[in-house]
C-alpha cells in the first residue's frame, strides 16, 4: 500500500477554504467583465425583488452586481497588503537573527514596540499621513502588519536559527542570504504559509474598515468597505438589504482565509494527524497468518518496507520469547530500525509496508489498534535522551502523561506509579527530578527517566533502538545493567538495537544479524564470535569490530557479496 506524505494529507477545512476562495476568484475575475457596464446603470431606489435580488443604493445601482464587480479590487488591495506585510515582516524577523549582540537586541525591542501599538491605529496614521486613497490605503494595511509578521517570524527564526546546521553554515562561512535562502526560509515555509493566511483575514478587514471610514478607496472605484460606507445610511434609515452584498463577501472570504490557515496548520501538525502510522497491508497473494506465535511474545512474518519503489526492507520473519532479549546488529542503514519501528507501528509517512503478520502479546498490529493498548503493550527507548521530553515541561508532568492519559490513573496514582519506576532505574532523588526540566537533568538522568516511562506502563515488550549511544560509558554500563535487571526481574521481553558486537553479546540471548533489508543470520549471542558465525557479512562485521589487543587490523575486510543464502529463527 502506497502511503500518502503528511503534506499531502489533505483535510476537510482545507479543501473547503480552497472551494471557497477559487469562487471568490472566480468572481474576480469574472464579474467585472460580466457585470462592469451592468453595475453602473442607475435608477430609482428599490428594495429587493426578482430583478434586483438584494435592492439597488440610493442611486439605483443593483447591489448585487456591485457587490461582485467590488470582489477585483478588494482582493488585490488584500493581496498587496498582504505581501507588505509578509515580504518586508519575513526580511525583518530572519534579518534579525543574522545581526549580533546589541544591535539585535535593539532591532527586537524596537519590533515588540511596534507591536505592542494597536495595528488599526497605526494604519490610520499611515492612512491620514499618504492621504486618502486605495494605494495609501494597502501601503497603511501593509506596513501596520510588518510588526506582527515579523515578530512571529523573528521567534521561528530564533528557534532555526539555533539549530546546529545553521552554525555549522556560519562556521563555514555561508553567505547570510544564502543562509536565510537555503536553510532557514525552508525549515520555516510550513508556519508562514499559515501566518500568512491569518495576515490576509486580518488585512481584508482593515482595508475595509479604512475605506468604511473613508481612508481608503475614493469615488467612481469602490471596493466592499466603499460599498458599506455608502449603504450606512441606508442602514440607519432601516433598509439593512444595502449592506449584505458585501458584508457576505467580506465574511465568505475571511472564512475562506482563516480555513485554509486552519487546514495547513493542521497539515503542518504531526499531533493533528489522527493517523500515527501508516497502516500496513497483507501482500496481495497470500493470507494473512492468525495467531500461530508459537510461543512468541513479538512476531514478524515476510516484512516488506520500501519507499516508492526502493526496497528498504525485503521480507523480514522474526519471533522474540517472553523474557528474551533479541539484539539486532548490522550495518547503518540495514533497516534495523525501520524493523523495530514497524513493530511500535511508528514506520514514518511516505513509507509503503505489508506483512503477513505482525503481533504482539497476540495484539495483531495489521489491523485496527487502539492506542491505549499499543501504549500498555510496547514500549521505545531512543537514541538521544536529549529530544525525547519537552523542554518547557516539567519532567513530573510529562512522565504522569501516559499514566492518566491511557491507564485512567488519577494524577496522585501516576505520580505514585512514575516514582517506584524512576526508583527501579535508581534514579537518584526522584522527588526532585519530577519537579525539574529536562535541561535541569544530565543525559544518564534522562535515559533513566525514558526508561522509567517506559516501565511504568509494564509493557510486554521494550524496543530499545541504540539506547546508550550518546552516554558515556560509566552511565551506558549502568543503564545496561538496568535494563538487564528489569528483563531478569519482570521478564520483559526486549528488541536491542545496536552497533557495539560486545554490549550486544554482553547483553542479549539472540542475535539477528542484518544486511541491505534482510536477515543474514540468527545466532545466539554466545557465540557472536569470528569462528563460530556462519555468514561472511557477520564475521567482516565481527572482525571489523575494534579490539583493543589489536592495534593492526590488517586481516579485517569489509563484506561485498549478496545476502543470498538467509538464515531465518
Ligand atoms: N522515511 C524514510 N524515507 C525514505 N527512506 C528511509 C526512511 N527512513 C529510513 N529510510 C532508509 O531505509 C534504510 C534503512 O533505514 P534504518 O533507519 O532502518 O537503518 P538502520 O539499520 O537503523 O541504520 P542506523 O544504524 O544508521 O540507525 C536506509 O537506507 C534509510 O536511508
Amino acid at each position: 500500500m502506497q502511503t500518502r506524505s503528511r503534506r499531502t494529507q489533505w483535510n476537510a477545512g482545507l479543501i473547503s477554504g480552497l472551494l471557497l476562495f477559487l469562487v471568490i476568484v472566480l468572481i474576480a475575475v469574472v464579474a467585472p467583465i460580466a457585470f462592469g457596464s451592468a453595475a453602473e446603470e442607475s435608477g430609482t431606489r428599490q428594495g429587493p425583488s426578482a430583478e434586483h435580488w438584494l435592492g439597488t443604493d440610493t442611486a439605483g445601482h443593483d447591489m448585487l452586481l456591485r457587490s461582485l464587480v467590488a470582489t477585483r479590487l478588494t482582493l488585490l488591495m488584500t493581496i498587496g497588503a498582504t505581501a507588505i506585510a509578509v515580504v518586508a515582516g519575513v526580511l525583518l524577523g530572519t534579518g534579525v537573527w543574522l545581526m549580533r549582540g546589541r544591535t539585535r537586541e535593539v532591532c527586537l525591542r524596537v519590533i515588540d514596540g511596534m507591536v505592542a501599538f494597536p495595528a488599526l491605529l497605526l494604519a490610520l496614521v499611515v492612512a491620514a499621513v499618504l492621504g486618502a486613497g486605495g494605494i495609501s490605503a494597502v501601503v497603511a494595511i501593509g506596513v501596520a502588519g510588518i510588526p506582527y509578521f515579523a515578530r512571529l517570524t523573528g521567534n521561528l527564526a530564533a528557534k532555526v536559527s539555533q539549530q546546529d546546521y545553521i552554525t555549522t553554515a556560519r562556521l563555514l562561512g555561508v553567505k547570510n542570504t544564502r543562509i536565510v535562502l537555503n536553510h532557514m526560509l525552508p525549515n520555516m515555509a510550513e508556519p508562514l504559509l499559515v501566518l500568512s493566511a491569518s495576515t490576509f483575514a486580518q488585512s481584508l478587514t482593515a482595508i475595509s474598515a479604512l475605506s468604511f471610514v473613508g481612508l481608503g478607496v475614493q469615488s467612481p472605484a469602490y471596493d466592499w468597505g466603499k460599498l458599506l460606507n455608502e449603504a450606512l445610511p441606508s442602514l440607519l434609515a432601516g433598509r439593512p438589504y444595502q449592506m449584505v452584498g458585501p458584508a457576505s463577501l467580506i465574511i465568505i472570504t475571511g472564512i475562506a482565509a482563516i480555513l485554509i490557515g486552519d487546514g495547513l496548520a493542521a497539515m503542518a501538525n504531526p499531533r493533528s494527524s489522527t493517523k500515527r502510522a501508516p497502516a500496513m497491508t497483507v501482500p496481495s497473494g497470500s493470507v494473512r497468518l492468525q495467531d500461530d506465535d508459537s510461543g512468541f511474545v513479538a512476531t514478524i512474518k515476510d516484512l516488506k518496507i520500501s519507499a516508492g519503489d526502493v526496497p528498504l526492507v525485503k521480507g523480514v520473519s522474526l519471533g522474540i520469547k517472553e523474557g528474551e532479549i533479541l539484539g539486532i546488529v548490522g550495518e547503518s542503514g540495514s533497516g534495523k530500525t525501520l524493523t523495530a519501528m514497524a513493530l511500535a507501528r511508528l514506520l514514518p509517512d511516505g513509507l509503503s509496508s505489508q506483512a503477513s503478520r505482525l503481533s504482539v502479546d497476540g495484539l495483531d498490529l495489521l489491523g485496527p489498534v487502539p492506542a491505549r493498548r499499543m501504549a500498555e503493550t510496547v514500549a521505545l527507548i531512543y537514541q538521544d535522551p536529549g529530544s525525547t521530553f519537552n523542554p518547557s515541561l516539567r519532567m513530573g508532568t510529562q512522565l504522569t502523561e501516559v499514566q492518566t492519559t491511557h491507564k485512567r490513573l488519577t494524577k496522585a496514582k501516576a505520580e505514585q506509579r512514575v516514582l517506584e519506576a524512576l526508583r527501579m532505574v535508581r534514579m537518584t532523588l526522584p522527588e526532585l527530578r519530577m519537579k525539574q526540566h529536562p535541561h535541569e537533568l544530565s543525559g544518564g538522568m534522562r535515559q533513566r527517566a525514558m526508561i522509567a516511562s517506559a516501565l511504568a506502563n509494564e509493557p510486554r515488550l521494550i524496543i530499545a533502538d541504540e539506547p546508550t549511544t550518546a552516554l558515556d560509558v560509566t552511565v551506558q554500563a549502568d543503564i545496561l545493567r538496568e535494563l538487564k535487571r528489569i528483563n531478569r526481574d519482570y521478564k520483559t521481553s526486549m528488541m536491542f538495537i545496536s552497533h557495539d558486537i560486545g554490549v550486544v553479546r554482553a547483553l542479549c540471548d539472540r542475535v539477528l544479524v542484518m544486511y541491505r533489508g534482510e536477515i543474514v543470520e540468527t545466532i545466539d549471542a554466545a557465540d557472536l564470535t569470528v569462528d563460530r558465525v556462519q555468514h561472511a557479512y557477520t564475521k567482516s562485521l565481527l572482525a571489523a569490530t575494534p579490539d583493543i589487543n589489536d592495534p593492526l587490523p590488517a586481516h579485517k575486510q569489509t563484506y561485498t557479496g549478496t545476502t543470498a543464502g538467509v538464515l531465518h529463527v
